[in-house]
């Protein structure tokens, strides 16, 4: 049992504090004093509709100090200013137990940034949940070059215990997700400018094709199976038609000229064995039929 502290209870703080109770952690949370009432209600309605039956055990402060004094983990969620973050920062730099690790839960600030007021660097970095953080497993996990790896460790033997999934990323600007995210956004919105689909048409075609293709295999395992001279065609073809953005990529060719055209190459971006192939194949068409099964 770890005892945590949540600072900022708006969507996210809500949900990470929902996550951590939910687990069993002793979890302290701290919102502006004016809209502290307003959100603890929310969190509560909130736990009541993940657990259905769970009590929940948090305690709601509207004082920074108390709210972190004894915590061992302290996760900030406040909005995404980098001049209000590093307000907080540097309050908690009076109050935080001198062994307490601090994640920030930011979308896209630079962390090496974010980490200049912060008194203990070792001990800063970023834990990236996703809406609703209650259900979301995964967590993008960053550090600094000057965060301790006992810092990364006890955040990830957290967050496991949780229930989630951290995967370590490097401190870049937007993590991996968000990146990706945002690409796919900005070609979805290219699609309904240059008039192919209609937004909604966008929405349909992302969950019922690429979309539902997603919770098996990510982009390079699903290149693999499909092949990496099939993906070659395709791009020239979107190249002439929508210019340099679809260019074949350096490394891409490179496997190529490899013969490492995927799966049944035996290798792409990774190796295959022919009891992987089969294993990748087996395990997709199981969990697309009980997808397929869940949304219908
Ligand atoms: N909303 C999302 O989908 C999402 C997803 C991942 C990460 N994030 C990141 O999480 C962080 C919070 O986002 P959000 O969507 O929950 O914002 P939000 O606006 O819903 O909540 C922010 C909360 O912080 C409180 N707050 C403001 N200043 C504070 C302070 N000085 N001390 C304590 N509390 C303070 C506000 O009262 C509010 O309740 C941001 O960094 C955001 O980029 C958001």
């Amino acid at each position: 049992m770890t005892a945590v502290s949540v600072i900022g209870l708006g969507t996210m703080g809500q949900g990470i504090a929902v996550a951590a109770a939910a687990a069993g952690h002793v979890v302290a949370v701290f919102d502006q004093p004016e809209r502290l009432e307003g959100c603890v209600r929310a969190l509560s309605d909130r736990f009541a509709r993940y657990t259905a039956n769970g009590e929940l055990k948090i305690t709601a402060y509207g004082v920074l100090g108390d709210a972190v004094r004894g915590a061992e983990i302290v996760i900030e969620a406040v909005p995404e200013d980098l001049g209000v973050k590093h307000e907080l920062f540097k309050d908690l730099n009076a109050h935080l137990d001198p062994a307490a690790v601090l994640a920030t839960n930011t979308s896209s600030l630079p962390l090496d940034q974010l980490a200049g007021p912060v008194a203990a660097p070792e001990r800063f970095l970023a834990a990236h949940f996703f809406n609703p953080a209650e259900l979301i497993p995964g967590v993008e996990v960053a550090a600094t070059p000057r965060t301790a790896q006992e810092s990364i460790d006890r955040l990830t033997t957290f967050l496991h215990s949780c229930g989630k999934e951290p995967i370590l990323v490097a401190p870049r600007a937007g993590f991996v997700a968000n990146r990706l995210q945002l690409a796919l956004f900005l070609e979805a919105l290219a699609c309904v400018e240059d008039g192919t689909a209609t937004a909604e048409e966008v929405d349909a075609v992302i969950r019922r094709t690429v979309g539902f293709r997603l919770p098996a295999y990510g982009p390079f395992t699903i290149a693999d199976m499909a092949g990496l001279d099939v993906y070659h065609a395709i791009l020239g073809v979107l190249q002439t038609e929508y210019g340099p953005r679809f260019a074949v990529p350096e490394r891409l060719q490179e496997l190529i000229d490899a013969g490492r055209l995927g799966v049944k190459a035996g290798a792409g971006f990774r190796e295959y064995s022919r009891s992987d192939a089969a294993d990748l194949v087996g395990r997709r068409d199981a969990l697309y039929r009980r997808l397929a099964e869940a949304l219908a």
